[in-house]
């Protein structure tokens, strides 16, 4: 007889495919279950990025007045580090005389910013220091500006003058009193290499700068460089500021004298206190290596030839160079009578002060001259190439009237070229590490 068949197995098989169908069935809503909730977070995850972005970056078509109500909880922690880094912007910008000025130095790894914030520095003024480092001339330099400033308090913000943002932010943290604005593209041969850089600074820079210094509460007084390059082809001399300056000769020079009128701009609508200074042939210690004094002293010592132009008819070119010190004085003596602006919150409320000041030395100096103390001071012939100056932007002849800025601010010029290069080139060799005979006859005659 057929052994009936076994019911249990046939149960029991029955039961664990049923399991089965069962735990496959929960699995695979267990699977789209949690892919439902992997992309709910990555939404989530997205609309939130989003959301940060537009609050933090504004559309490319926004206008920074936009950016100035754009206000958020995120800008201290993206400008270096919150709660320290505003201590030490604070700290940095706090003065520390009676009545002193708080003020914001642009440029300040440059030649002159830096020099004119450690001089505020030293007399009490609580200075803050913004500047991009970026690589026109060698960046180490700046660098080294830049902990020579540390060394005295002063914090130095790295940031493009464009960024609305963050000045924004600065402002929000220190009411300036002042700003000092000496960043800028300078140079005048480098215009015909890279002209945008100059556009992006001089005129971009400037009006993103006015744009926020008109809008705070109180407006700060504002002081900063144009430049001896406006006159352009102007042939009256000395250069005084009642001549012409509508024929520049580089571009510059146009974006220097486009500041000029911009700076009237925003003085003519919102009260801002605006001063030019007009500055010739800035040389001195900490300078700029793309300056013909810097670059003939490197050439010469390395034995490399030197060009020297010439005017079409053969003439020496000549500049009315000025010593760093006098250009120190020159500003603090701007600063120290700049007027208060009169807007609040973008609102003009009287007419303010709006002025324009030639900083120079007073006393042109030819090329050759340059040249022939330089090689004095370093004890070496300059291997000299006289070439008829190339079509570059550069003028002939520049010379300043200083009275303007006598009467004003007592505006003196102090320091002759040649005890002023002495003093740039005992720098040089100590800043370089050249040790030479040039180093002992400097060390022997100095003070
Ligand atoms: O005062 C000013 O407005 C300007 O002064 C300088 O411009 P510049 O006077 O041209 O100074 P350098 O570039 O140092 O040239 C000085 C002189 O040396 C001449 N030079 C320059 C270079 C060279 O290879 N050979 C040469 O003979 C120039 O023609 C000029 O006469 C600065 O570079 C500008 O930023 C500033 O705005």
């Amino acid at each position: 007889m057929a052994s009936p068949p076994d019911m249990s197995k046939t149960t029991t098989g029955k039961l664990e495919r049923y399991n089965s169908y069962i735990r496959r069935l929960n699995h695979t809503k267990f699977l789209s279950a949690s892919s439902k909730l992997l992309f709910r977070l990555t939404l989530l995850a997205a609309l939130i990025l989003i959301f940060f972005f537009t609050l933090n970056y504004p559309p490319l078509s926004d206008n920074s007045h936009h950016v100035l109500h754009h206000h958020n909880f995120l800008s201290s922690t993206f400008y270096g580090g919150g709660a320290a880094w505003e201590k030490k912007v604070r700290h940095s910008s706090t003065p520390r005389r009676p009545n002193g000025f708080s003020v914001l130095v642009t440029g300040a790894g440059g030649f002159v910013g830096s020099h004119c914030a450690l001089a505020l520095k030293k007399r009490g003024d609580g200075v803050l220091g913004l500047d991009n480092f970026n690589s026109y001339y060698d960046p180490s330099l700046k660098r080294a500006r830049q902990a020579l400033l540390a060394q005295h308090q002063i914090f130095i913000v790295e940031a493009d003058l464009n960024d609305a943002h963050l000045l924004t932010k600065l402002f929000d943290v220190v009411p300036f009193t002042h700003i000092l604005h000496l960043a800028a593209q300078a140079g005048v041969r480098y215009a015909m290499k890279n002209p945008q850089s100059y556009v992006n600074s001089n005129i971009a820079g400037f009006i993103n700068l006015l744009e926020i210094a008109k809008a705070t509460n109180p407006q700060p007084s504002i002081v900063w460089a144009s430049s001896s390059s406006v006159y352009g082809l102007n042939t009256q001399n000395p250069f005084s500021e009642s001549h012409g300056t509508d024929q520049p000769a580089s571009l510059y020079a146009a974006t220097k004298k486009a500041g000029e009128e911009i700076a009237h701009t925003y003085n003519h609508i919102y009260g801002l206190s605006i001063t030019g200074l007009r500055f010739f042939t800035v040389y001195g210690p900490w300078g700029r290596p793309d300056m013909a004094y810097f670059f003939f002293t490197k050439d010469i010592l390395q034995g490399k030839p030197i060009t020297i132009y010439q005017t079409a008819d053969d003439k020496e070119v000549a500049r009315d160079f000025t010593y760093i010190d006098d250009i120190v004085r020159g500003c603090i003596g701007a600063l120290d009578t700049a007027e208060k602006s009169t807007g609040s919150g973008g609102k003009k409320k009287a007419p303010a002060q709006l002025r324009i000041y030639n900083l120079g030395n007073t006393s042109p100096v030819s090329v050759g001259k340059l040249v022939s103390i330089i090689e004095n001071l370093l004890n070496v012939k300059a291997k000299k190439h006289v070439i008829k100056m190339p079509r570059n932007g550069d003028v002939p002849y520049t010379h300043a009237n200083v009275s303007l800025a006598y009467k004003d601010f007592g505006y003196k010029p102090t320091t002759d070229l040649a005890s002023g290069l002495r003093k740039f080139v005992k720098w040089y060799i100590g800043y370089y590490g050249i040790e030479s005979k040039v180093k002992k006859e400097n060390d022997s005659s100095d003070d």
